[in-house]
């Protein structure tokens, strides 16, 4: 796959359709890819008949640093970011389409990796890229969409939590936020950590699995739990309760916490990009082993939607873009 743009210089010297030449030359594709990319537009199959779809864009500097993150790892992690979102409708991802904005003086290498990316992580996930659109600009720009199938489950939206029923999370919490701690301090290690920001593993089959268990209302966690859970609470008009005592707060994380001074609760608690996925269910539903139940939701109250060991949460409850 690797090597065709290697040693070919820039993106402006390649020529629009030169790349577009580069890039689709990597990809992969899947059975439910009836005509992939090439032509007006891209084809697919859809067995459940509806549909699922979601959008993000990403920036470089706001999402992403080059000094930071490969750019194979920035196409792991934003095909992550956007493939969480549809598993977290209890969907399964069939598709990608990438929307491109480069600069003409960068090298052709950076795409054709990003794209390794892209197509990698897809296939974790089943998907595949089917299209896309290249165009020059100042900033490198990803604007991504990503589809799936529900496969015969009921959507699982953000609005379904109802008093009485466990919150329940599965995935990582808080990784990608102390590896964003240790990175933006100049430092490179512990590499665990930094890995988990720059590649984050949304699980992706838990997102089917939890419709299948009924779940009554699942979000993937991009900008923080507590912020993530704060649109559940408000979709659903309940209260949701958080404790801390059923988190996770790994030793190394502990310890990242005190070198730099931060609780890391607070990365658990508020840190997003590890798409984690979290959902309710009836207090009655036997979870697997890898729903770990960190909370309950409540009938709801004047006080704050989201509490943590009952109390309102003093300070930012995740990412937002347009914060302070
Ligand atoms: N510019 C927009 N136009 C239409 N809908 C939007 C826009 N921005 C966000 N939304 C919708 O608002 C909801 C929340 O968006 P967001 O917080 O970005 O969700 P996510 O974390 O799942 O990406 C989504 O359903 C999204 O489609
Ligand atoms: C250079 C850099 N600075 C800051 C961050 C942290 N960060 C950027 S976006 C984001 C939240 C998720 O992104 P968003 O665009 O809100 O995704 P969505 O919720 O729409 O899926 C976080 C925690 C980062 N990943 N990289
Ligand atoms: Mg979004």
């Amino acid at each position: 796959m690797r090597g065709h743009g290697q040693g070919r210089g820039t993106v402006g010297e390649l020529g629009e359709f030169g790349l577009i030449r580069e890039l689709t030359s990597r990809l992969t594709t899947t059975p439910a890819v009836r005509v992939g990319p090439g032509d007006d537009a891209a084809v697919l199959s859809a067995p459940d008949r509806r549909v699922v779809a979601s959008t993000d864009v990403l920036i470089e500097g706001r999402h992403f640093r080059r000094d930071w993150s490969t750019a194979y790892d920035v196409g792991r992690k934003s095909a992550a970011q956007n493939l969480a979102d549809i598993a977290a409708m209890g969907a399964v991802p069939t598709a990608l389409l990438l929307g491109l904005v480069v600069p003409a003086d960068l090298l052709v290498t950076w795409p054709a990796e990003l794209m390794d990316g892209l197509r990698d992580e897809c296939q974790v996930a089943g998907a595949a890229v089917v299209g896309g659109d290249v165009v020059r600009g100042d900033a490198i720009t990803l604007a991504i969409t990503a589809l799936g199938d529900m496969q015969g489950h009921e959507p699982v939206t953000r609005a379904g939590a109802r008093p009485g029923d466990v919150v329940a999370v599965t995935g990582w919490l808080g990784w990608s936020a102390a590896g964003h701690a240790v990175l933006a301090r100049g430092f490179r290690s512990p590499r665990a950590f930094v890995e988990a920001h720059r590649r984050p593993e949304p699980p992706y089959q838990a997102g089917p699995a939890a419709a299948g268990l009924g779940a009554t209302s699942m979000t993937d966690v991009s900008d923080g739990l507590l912020a993530d859970l704060g649109h559940v609470a408000e979709a659903g008009k309940v209260r949701i309760d958080i404790r801390t005592a059923a988190l996770d707060v790994p030793g190394q994380m502990a310890d990242i916490g005190k070198a730099v001074g931060v609780d890391p609760l607070q990365w658990v608690l508020t840190g997003g990009e590890d798409h984690a996925i979290v959902a309710t269910f009836p207090p009655h539903v036997k979870l697997p082993a890898r729903w770990r139940v960190v909370g309950e939701v409540q009938a709801p109250s004047a006080a704050a939607q989201v509490t943590v060991d009952g109390e309102p949460w003093r300070g930012a409850a995740g990412w937002d873009h347009f914060g302070g």
